[in-house]
């Protein structure tokens, strides 16, 4: 059984590669750094320290590694027979791994089964994206491509923080993983990952997972960020900005309870667990990384706007996310091409204008007036009024 598997980062190495190196899966991983994939192509194996409660050390071997823009027509023969293909390389990415994938699939026989799809990204539904990249890219009868492959959207959570210079390939993760894949696009042929959950309907586990983990998370990071902190868990220990986190949580907890029919204990025992996590002091995580790319947390369907906006339209004004949100507007970590992207707005648009480039909000929302009045605020030389 062959894996490919695009990105070779935290995420890559520390979780996606893990499980399916221990389903049995040669894994290919696939990437652009030409540095990381010199040294995975050259070392036989890695370690993933999982750090927490129960700290274990466990090695991934029986991989290969390629350059997907120096090695590209490799990287195409290799998915051509692969069984399952995966990515965790940023939602943005994706538009320039479909060619690559649809010119293997192009190239697949009719004799095999069909190439399994997942994208592993932060984002609702992110191997639809793929998919109608691929489709687009794809050159041949639809049916082709029908038959030829199946596409899984997935939710993946696990905290793999940017790891330490030094450490060569071994990746420090925490212990906790949870890998939740859409069963029914497989048809009664899901591969069998063991520690992957499968279920009839992603929608609640996807959100539930980005607008608690993930809002969480982006939260701690810029309240701790604006306060001066560096870490996660230092932040987390901040009674303040815990509250502050907590609130947030809050009011992603009422939609979550509303809209999909969590129970709200059961929800209430996830956020717990959640805020336990973050507050893990042997995971060296950054408010930097968490909060990297403030404009993609700031858009549409995301982690804020995406809860806060639904709130709105039912009436609730969300004032602990449009305290977050406003957090993330004053986030200016260097080395962060967003973070220019994002100051490059709020100077030149006026306030509404930018409330719409940054979140997607129309002017007619019931959010937009509020963020409007928080981005003003950001906004040099312009006036609430
Ligand atoms: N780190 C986490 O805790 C975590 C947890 C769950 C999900 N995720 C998601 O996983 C994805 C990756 O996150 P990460 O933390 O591993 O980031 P990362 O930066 O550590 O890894 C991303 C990798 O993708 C590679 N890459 C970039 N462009 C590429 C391309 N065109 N082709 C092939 N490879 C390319 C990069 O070189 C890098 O090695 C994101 O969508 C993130 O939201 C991360
Ligand atoms: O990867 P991002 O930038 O979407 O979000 C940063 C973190 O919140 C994220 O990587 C978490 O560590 C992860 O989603 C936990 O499962």
């Amino acid at each position: 059984m062959k894996a490919v598997h695009f990105g070779a980062g935290n995420i890559g190495r520390g979780f996606v590669g893990l499980l399916l190196h221990e389903a049995g899966y040669e894994v290919v991983f696939a990437d652009v750094a030409d540095a990381l994939i010199d040294q995975l192509a050259s070392t036989p194996s890695y370690e993933v320290h999982e750090v927490g409660e129960k700290p274990t050390i466990k090695t991934v071997d029986n991989y290969r590694a390629l350059n997907s823009r120096s090695q590209e027509q490799d990287v195409i023969v290799e998915i051509s027979t692969a069984d399952i293909v995966t990515t965790a390389v940023g939602p943005n990415v994706l538009k320039f791994l479909a060619p690559v994938i649809a010119q293997a699939i192009a190239l697949r026989s009719d004799d095999l089964r069909p190439l399994q799809v997942m994208a592993c990204e932060n984002a609702i539904n992110a191997t639809d994206t793929l998919r109608r990249e691929v489709e687009q890219a794809f050159d041949g009868p639809a049916s082709d491509l029908t038959a030829r492959a199946v596409f899984a959207n997935t939710a993946v959570d696990r905290i793999v923080p940017n790891q330490a210079a030094g450490q060569g390939l071994d990746v420090t993760v925490e212990t906790f993983f949870e890998w939740v894949i859409d069963r029914t696009p497989f048809e009664g042929n899901a591969p069998d990952i063991p520690g992957a959950t499968y279920v009839d309907d992603l929608a609640p586990y996807i959100e539930r997972k980005l607008f608690t983990v993930n809002t969480g998370h982006a939260s701690a990071a810029y309240f701790g960020y604006a306060a001066g902190v560096e870490k996660i868990a230092d932040a987390m220990a901040d009674d303040a900005i815990a509250a502050k986190v907590r609130a947030v949580l809050e009011e992603t907890k009422q939609l979550l309870v509303s809209k999909h029919g969590f129970e709200a204990a059961e929800q209430e025992a996830y956020v717990q667990k959640i805020l336990r996590r973050f507050e893990n002091q042997h995971l060296p995580d950054t408010v930097v990384r968490v909060g990297r790319a403030p404009l993609r947390k700031l858009s549409r369907k995301e982690r804020f706007v995406g809860p806060a906006a639904e709130l709105a339209e039912t009436g609730t004004h969300p004032a602990a996310l449009l305290e977050a949100m406003q957090a993330a507007l004053s986030f200016t970590a260097a080395d962060d091409p967003e973070v220019t992207a994002l100051a490059e707005i709020l100077a030149t648009q006026e306030p509404g204008e930018a409330t719409t480039s940054i979140t997607g909000l129309e002017a007619g929302h019931p959010l937009h007036a509020p963020v409007r009045e928080l981005i003003a605020q950001h906004s040099p030389g312009h006036h609430t009024a």
